[in-house]
């Protein structure tokens, strides 16, 4: 059955997409995330991808998406 605790769950990719404002700390969690670091970050323009080892094996791939307006396809109207 299709229960969270399945071998089936297990073996999926987690694909994640972090959207929020400009300057909320996306890229930031995204950095530390990967390298254990804090670095500086700039304004992101379009999208930065990083695929993350996780403690229960999980797969994990982050999409952090650039907040500012102008990058935002509700202003593109
Ligand atoms: N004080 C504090 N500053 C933070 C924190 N997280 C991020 N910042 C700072 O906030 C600023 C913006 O962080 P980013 O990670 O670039 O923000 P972002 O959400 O990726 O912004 P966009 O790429 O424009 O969408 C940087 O100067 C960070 O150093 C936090 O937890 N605390
Ligand atoms: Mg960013």
């Amino acid at each position: 059955m299709g229960t969270l605790s399945s071998k089936a769950w297990y073996k999926r990719d987690a694909r994640v997409v972090m959207l929020g404002l400009d300057f909320a700390g996306k890229s930031t969690i995204l950095s530390k995330l990967k390298s254990n670091k804090l670095v500086e970050t700039f304004p992101t323009v379009g999208f930065n991808v990083e695929s993350l080892k996780t403690p229960c094996h999980l797969p994990l791939t982050l999409w952090d998406v650039g907040g500012q307006d102008k990058f935002s396809i509700l202003e593109q109207k």
